[in-house]
This record gives structure tokens, sequence and C-alpha cells, in this order.
């Protein structure tokens, strides 16, 4: 939607229509799901606002809602996330697009002001949302729109936990599909989507190999069960820091050393975050650090690395590749931060590959169709997918790789749900 859009340069518009056929040619799931089911008339005329990082894979995500019929205006969480040349071509698909790699950080919540003012001009919409974003916009300098939102579903562990924190304060004034807990979500974008891309961007941008390095990974969730899979994978020696036990357990089953983050500190050549929480590398672990340690964060929130102390503790800080800048600190050392110390597959790189988006997404049409169709009758609180729509987009995915599963037969299923036999 040209008109409506706010894009750093139309030009690039080419390059940006290529990477998004080339999203569309490799989304088989996404295209089963809007034959199957979006062309049943519940996106005609209706406001759908998303926040998500402008990627061709986001934006075919958003033409394919488009096509549906609906009213649809897309924003980045922020400037780090924004390929220009892809915001410039879905301007020209039909998609109100709020988005600029050079838009000041610290005014990321107005282009997702102008999402919700554009999609709920005069009509309702349901959100597709990316760390509550746009729902906690909708409940603070928005509420004059809030009545008209059906819902948000919401992409990310980080987002769906603040959602449950506003349902826990009585604050949450629509309902919230949690569609990160859909199995077809975490299962694969998490763990497979951020182990390989994070793998990606850091080989990537640093040029180094990986086999043989002491990689130490912190936060062993989904993101970090991934992301430890690949780098071994690789021939990395991997170590792993938790807070919960029985995760720690788990790593040490799947063969990796677990040991405090200041230890680890010590010994690590690589450091990736992945626990949405805050400080998780900090000053007592940057003095501990190797000359050449290489620092990098894959979770949600940009204060996984504590980057400010970083840089107060830097005597000198310059960028010496793209995406990867030098921290010169006490005792002659240098750390290297990968990705400015956001969420690094996407900072720098192209974020998860098309074929766990093509999941994803999937995921979010169907809740976003759900929230369309159901809100009326869904309470103001975190619902999870229902699992029969999940096993739908897996059994599509399997089919579209040429496999398949079987069924309980009838005796079976007796067996499985008595207690007499
Ligand atoms: N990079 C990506 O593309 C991508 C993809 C999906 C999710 N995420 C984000 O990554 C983060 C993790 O997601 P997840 O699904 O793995 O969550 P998760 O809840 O499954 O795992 C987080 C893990 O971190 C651990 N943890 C918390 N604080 C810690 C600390 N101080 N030190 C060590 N471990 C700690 C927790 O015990 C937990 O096991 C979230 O912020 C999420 O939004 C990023
Ligand atoms: N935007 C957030 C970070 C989001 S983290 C991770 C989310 O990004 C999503 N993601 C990862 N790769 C891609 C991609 O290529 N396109 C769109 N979303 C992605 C992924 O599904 C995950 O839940 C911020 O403000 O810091």
């Amino acid at each position: 939607m040209k008109g409506a859009s706010e894009v750093l340069d139309p030009g690039l518009a080419p390059e940006g229509h290529r990477k998004i056929d080339w999203a569309a040619r490799h989304s088989p799931v996404l295209n089963r799901v809007r034959d199957r089911y979006l062309k049943d008339g519940t996106f005609e005329g209706l406001g759908v606002g998303v926040a998500l990082p402008i990627e061709a894979k986001t934006a075919y995500l958003t033409v394919v809602l488009a096509e549906a019929g609906a009213r649809v205006a897309v924003a980045s969480p922020g400037p780090f996330f924004v390929q220009d040349d892809v915001a410039a071509a879905l301007a020209e698909r039909g998609v109100a697009v709020y988005a600029s790699s050079r838009n000041p950080p610290e005014e990321a919540d107005r282009p997702l002001e102008r999402v919700l003012d554009f999609a709920l001009d005069g009509r309702e919409a349901v959100l597709i949302d990316d760390r509550a974003g746009l729902g906690r916009l909708a409940h603070t300098t928005r509420r004059n729109l809030l009545p008209r939102v059906r819902g948000a579903s919401e992409e990310t562990t980080s987002g769906v936990a603040k959602f449950r924190a506003m349902e826990a304060e009585g604050a949450l004034e629509f309902p919230a599909i949690a569609a990160n807990d859909a199995r077809c979500k975490y299962l694969f974008d998490n763990r497979y989507g951020t182990g390989q891309s994070t793998l990606t961007a850091l080989m990537h941008s640093t040029n180094q190999m990986v086999g043989g390095k002491r990689v130490v990974v912190l936060g062993y969730g989904w993101c970090g069960k991934g992301i430890a899979r690949y780098a071994a994978g690789l021939g990395a020696r991997v170590f792993v820091c938790e807070v919960d036990p029985v995760r720690g357990l788990e790593a040490y089953a799947d063969g990796f050393d677990v040991l405090p983050a200041l230890e680890a500190a010590e010994l690590g050549e690589v450091f990736v975050t992945a626990t949405g929480s805050r400080d998780v590398l900090r000053e007592e672990h940057f003095e501990r650090m190797r000359d050449g340690a290489i620092l990098a964060n894959a979770g949600g929130v940009d204060v996984e690395i504590d980057v400010a102390g970083l840089r107060d503790a830097s005597s000198e800080v310059r960028e010496v590749r793209r995406n990867v800048e030098e921290f010169s600190v006490s005792g002659g050392r240098r750390l290297y931060l990968v990705g400015r110390g956001m969420v690094v597959n996407l900072t720098a790189g192209d974020g998860h590959p098309v074929e766990i988006m093509d999941l994803t997404f999937s995921v979010q049409a169907l809740c976003a169709r759900r929230l369309a169709r159901e809100h009326r009758s869904m309470h103001l609180g975190v619902h999870l997918l229902p699992e029969e729509i999940d096993e739908e987009v897996a059994r599509i995915k399997l089919q579209t790789v040429g496999m398949s599963v079987d069924s309980l037969t009838p005796e079976q299923e007796r067996f499985l749900t008595t207690w007499r036999e």
C-alpha cells in the first residue's frame, strides 16, 4: 500500500520482490493453509496489525493475509530488524509498511502505533505481535482503539510471558493466543531455527571456524538446546549454564558439561545467551573472559548481555567487521560482540530458515483466523492453539515432504483411554 507506507527507499523494491518470491516458493505449508482455510471470507475487510522483523518470510505472511481480504499493516519491533528492500517491495504488494532500518531505536513505538492506527481505522482487527509490543500500546497510548481489537497472537516466548503478566494483573482486555507455545512453533522455530540461524550468523560475521571451539550456551531452553546441538554438530566443545537444575541435568544427559557462568567465563571462546532474562553476562563475567572471546545473544531481549556495562568497562569500542564490535577491556584483552547484543540471527543474519518460518507463520495465520472467528467466546486471557490445529499444521508439513503418520485403531484408542482392561 504505497500511499500509506513509510519506508526508507522505494527504489529498493526489485531486490525485495525477489526475496519475497523465494519465500513464497518455499512456503508450501502456508500456501496450503491459505488455500484450505484463509479463503473463507474471515479476513474480508478485517484489520490485521503485525509486529515482526521485516524480512521476506514475514512479508509473505502479510501478503497472504492481504490477499485473503485483510487490511494489513506491519512494522518491525525495532530498526535493526528491517530489510529495507523487503519493506519497499511489501509496500507495493497491498500492505501498509512502517519500517526503516534508519528509524531511531528510541522511537521504536511510533511505527507500532501507526500499525494500530491503520489496522483499526474504523474497523476491527486482530494483532500478530512480537514481545507484546502492539498489545502493550493498545492498552496504553492507543486505548481508544482497544475495543476494536478482537485479540492478539504472540510470536515469542518473552511476549507470551508479558501477556501472561497482563492476565495475572487482570489488565488484559482481549484474548491472546500463545502462538509460541504451539508445538509446531517452539519445537522447530525456537530449537532448529535458532540453532541453525544463530550458528550461521556467527560463522558469517566472524568468518571463524566452530569445530574445536569451546562454546558456552547460557540457557538450555528450546533455543539453547538448538544452539548447543548445532554447535556440537559442527564440532564445538559445548558447555551449558542454567539456573534450572532439571534443564541443567538435561544438558548433562545430552552430553554437555554444565557449570556456573562465572566458571564458564574463564574457559569459553564463544558465548551465546538464550534465556529471555537480563544481565546474564555482565561485568564479573567480562572481567574473567579470555582475549578474543566472542559474545552473542540469541534470546528475545536485548539486555541478556549487559552491553552498556561492557561499553563502560572498555577504553575503546570499534567496528572491526560488519556486525562485529571490538571492546578493549582491562589487561589488554579484546572482546568481540556480534549483532549488537540483540537477537543475533536477525541483526547479523537473515533470520530462521524459510521452512521453519513456513511452519511458524502457518500457526500464526491459523491463530489470527481463530481470534477473528471465535474471539467472542474466548475469555480475556492467554489461550493455547487447540491441539487439532497444531496437528493439522504438522500433517500438512509431513504431506509436503511425502511422509505421513499412522492413526490409532479403535482398539488402541479404547486401550489407552479405559482402565478396566
Ligand atoms: N533468536 C530467535 O530467533 C529466537 C527464537 C525463539 C525464541 N527466542 C527467544 O529466546 C529466549 C529463550 O526462548 P526459549 O523458548 O528457549 O525459552 P525457554 O523458557 O524454553 O528457555 C529459557 C531457559 O533459560 C534459562 N535461564 C533463565 N535465566 C537464566 C540465567 N540467568 N542463566 C542461565 N539460564 C537461565 C531458563 O531456566 C530456561 O531453561 C526468549 O527470549 C525467546 O523469546 C529467540
Ligand atoms: N523482535 C524481538 C526479538 C524477537 S526474538 C525471536 C522471534 O523472532 C522470530 N524470528 C526468527 N527468525 C525470523 C525470521 O526470519 N522472520 C521473522 N521472524 C523470525 C522467531 O519466531 C522468534 O520467536 C526484539 O525486539 O528483540
